[in-house]
């Protein structure tokens, strides 16, 4: 399996050094200081499950590798349009392209520039950083990954796809019949967990302990939850409770990457998240005030960061 990682930071990292340790041709895209530290010393993932180091190709140019099986699309959601544009020398007749991104505009922006039918969806779970130029930080998390076809059938590519994801140490997949909906459920996830660390800058677990902070956190979600179902995916009060089940069972020192982002001056996904769930709201004339407040609180910090990121 030929594999190119597009944006080999925390996710796509972890991904790529993963699926090459399980004998895949995996081909990194970089940039900057990060790049070049890949290039001279190799990938480093220092890992809650294991270090390990691969030795793996690395470019900025995405036609020094050419067609391949699948493009893992890991960029910020910010970075999709630009990236996207350059993914034609890596597309042939059957390559898959799958983001693991955040965000429920990615795929749209993917099928634009690449055709739909060259576009697979997929979730990730895994907290994972640039901890320096050519090292992935690897913190913890569920490590697990939802992947699958848009038009929710059952593909041999996807099928495949999830062998890899399986045969590697430090990865669990699902292949899902409904990806559209699993990306939805991250996104509800995601504004809440990373709206909630990112606003309070406090860990998950003193944010569980205060009734008013938590009760935010819920609120977030279902939020999302009505925008979603707006949107046409399948998103009950069910839902809503297995996933405070499931936030209520992280690890108590948890954040996420949007916080991360915030306090090391990088620049910030917040419109790809509560700002997309806010465009979106008001097109189908949804309440989303706790979207609002987080995206009004974090506007300042994500201005700032946005000019001072030198990635
Ligand atoms: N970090 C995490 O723990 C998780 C992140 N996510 C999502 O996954 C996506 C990726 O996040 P991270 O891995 O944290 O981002 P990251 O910033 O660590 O990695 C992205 C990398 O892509 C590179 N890049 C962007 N455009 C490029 C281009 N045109 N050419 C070459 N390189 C390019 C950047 O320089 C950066 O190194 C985001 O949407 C994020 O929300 C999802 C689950 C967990
Ligand atoms: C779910 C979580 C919090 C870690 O997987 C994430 O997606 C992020 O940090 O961006």
């Amino acid at each position: 399996m030929k594999v190119a990682v597009y944006g080999a930071g925390g996710v796509g990292g972890y991904v790529g050094g993963r699926l090459a340790q399980a004998g895949a041709e995996v081909h990194l895209i970089a940039r900057g200081t990060h790049l070049d530290a890949l290039r001279e010393a190799g990938l480093r993932v220092e890992s809650v499950e294991g270090d390990f180091a691969v030795d793996l190709p690395a470019t900025d140019d995405p036609a020094e590798i050419g067609p391949c099986d699948y493009v893992l699309f890991t960029v910020k959601s910010f970075d999709t349009e630009a990236a996207a544009r350059n993914l034609a020398p890596l597309v042939g007749e059957d390559t898959a392209v799958v983001s693991l991104q955040n965000g429920v505009d990615n795929e749209s922006v993917l099928a634009d520039e690449v055709g739909a039918e060259h576009v697979m969806g997929g979730v990730a779970y895994v907290f994972s950083t640039i901890g320096e130029p050519g090292v992935i930080e690897h913190t913890g998390g569920p490590t697990s990954f939802t992947i699958g076809e848009l038009d929710g059938s059952r593909s041999e590519r996807a099928e495949r796809l999830a062998k890899w994801f399986e045969r590697a140490d430090g990865m669990d997949v699902e292949l899902s019949e409904s990806v559209r909906t699993e990306i939805w459920e991250k996104a509800a996830f995601i504004c809440a967990q990373a709206g909630m660390t990112a606003a309070v800058r406090l860990p998950l677990g003193e944010i569980r302990r205060h009734e008013e902070s938590w009760s935010m956190y819920r609120r977030l979600f279902e939020e999302v939850c009505e925008v979603g179902r707006a949107a046409g995916t399948d998103l009950t009060e069910e839902t809503v409770e297995e996933w405070m089940a499931f936030a209520e069972g992280l690890e108590g020192d948890a954040y996420s990457s949007l916080h991360y982002d915030l306090t090391h001056g990088k620049r910030m996904e917040l419109e790809g998240l509560h700002g997309a769930i806010i465009r979106r709201a008001r097109e189908h004339d949804i309440a989303v005030p706790m979207n609002e407040a987080v995206y009004a609180i974090l506007t300042p910090w994500a201005a700032r960061n946005a000019q001072s990121d030198e990635d």
